[in-house]
C-alpha cells in the first residue's frame, strides 16, 4: 500500500513489474477502486511497469471537497506520472478513466506514448441524467443505486451466476462525496474537440452488452480520433477487465506490441 501526493490530493497507488519496464497507468471507472484490474494483470505481457491508482475521492485516495472537473482529474494523473518518474506511459482509462485519458492526452501530450479508451466516450450522458443520479444518492445513499448499476456494469450471464456481488459491495463502500464529485466532473465533460485534435496512438474498446456506454456511442468516439483503432468485446458489458479479462488484455497486449511499448 502506497500513496503519492499529486496535484494536492493523496492518491493510493499499486505499482508492480520491473522498475525499468515501459509503464502502463490504469484509471478505473466511477464507483470502483483499483482492484477492478486485479483479474487483468496476470494476462498482460511480462516486463511492463504496471501502475494502478484510485482517483481522487475513490478507494483509499483522499476525498477532497467537490465538485471535481475532468481537467483536475487529468492533472492528478499527470502529477502522479511525473512523481513516479515513469517517462512516457500508455494510459488505460475505463469509463470516467477514459475521459481522464482524453483530457490528459490533450493537456499533457508529452507524458503519453499511447492511450486506451475503454468503455468510454467523448461525452457520457447529460447534465439532467447526472443530476438525477446525484439527487438519488444524496436522498438514499450509494447502495440505493446498486441494482440498476449492476445491470449496466455486467452482462445477464455474469449476474445470473451472482458474480456481481463483490462489485456491488465495492460500489456501496465508495466515499459518497467522492462519487458525487466525479459525477459532477462527468456531467461537465465534453471531450469532443479534444478527441478530434489528438495526435498519438489510440485504442478504443467497447463492450457489446454495455449499458452505460453502449458500443455505438463508443465507436462514434473512436471515429472522432484520427487513426484510432476500435475493438468490440461482444459478450462483455461495461467492465470487461472484470468480466472478460483475457479478451480485454489481449487487445491491450496487441496495442502495446504494435506501438513498440514492450
Ligand atoms: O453508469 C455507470 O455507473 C457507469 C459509469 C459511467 C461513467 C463511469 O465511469 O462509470
Amino acid at each position: 500500500m502506497r500513496t503519492i501526493m499529486a496535484n494536492g490530493a493523496d492518491l493510493h497507488v499499486a505499482v508492480s513489474g520491473p522498475e525499468t519496464g515501459p509503464a502502463v497507468v490504469f484509471a478505473n471507472s466511477l464507483g470502483t477502486d483499483l482492484r477492478v484490474w486485479d483479474g487483468l494483470i496476470p494476462h498482460l505481457a511480462p516486463g511492463l511497469r504496471l501502475v494502478r491508482y484510485d482517483k481522487r475521492g475513490h478507494g483509499l485516495s483522499q476525498e477532497t471537497s467537490g465538485p471535481y472537473g475532468i481537467e483536475m482529474l487529468a492533472d492528478d494523473a499527470a502529477a502522479l506520472i511525473s512523481a513516479l518518474g515513469l517517462g512516457r506511459v500508455v494510459f488505460v482509462g475505463l469509463s470516467i478513466g477514459g475521459l481522464i485519458g482524453l483530457s490528459l492526452a490533450a493537456r499533457h501530450p508529452g507524458l503519453l506514448a499511447g492511450l486506451v479508451v475503454s468503455n468510454s466516450a467523448a461525452r457520457i450522458g447529460d447534465a439532467a441524467m447526472w443530476n438525477a443520479r446525484i439527487q438519488a444518492i444524496r436522498d438514499e445513499g450509494l447502495a440505493s443505486i446498486a441494482a440498476p448499476t449492476m445491470e449496466r456494469w455486467f452482462s445477464p450471464a455474469f449476474r445470473a451466476k451472482g458474480l456481481d456481488a463483490p462489485w456491488r459491495r465495492m460500489l456501496a463502500r465508495q466515499p459518497q462525496g467522492g462519487y458525487v464529485a466525479c459525477c459532477q466532473a462527468i456531467a461537465g465533460a465534453d471531450l469532443t474537440d479534444a478527441a478530434r485534435a489528438l495526435d498519438l496512438p489510440v485504442q478504443v474498446i467497447a463492450g457489446g452488452l454495455d449499458g452505460s456506454t453502449p458500443p455505438d456511442l463508443v465507436q462514434a468516439t473512436a471515429a472522432l480520433i484520427p487513426g484510432a483503432r476500435f475493438d468490440l468485446i461482444a459478450d462483455a458489458a461495461h467492465i470487461p477487465c472484470v468480466e472478460a479479462p483475457a479478451a480485454h488484455a489481449a487487445i491491450l497486449n496487441r496495442f502495446f506490441k504494435d506501438i513498440g511499448h514492450v
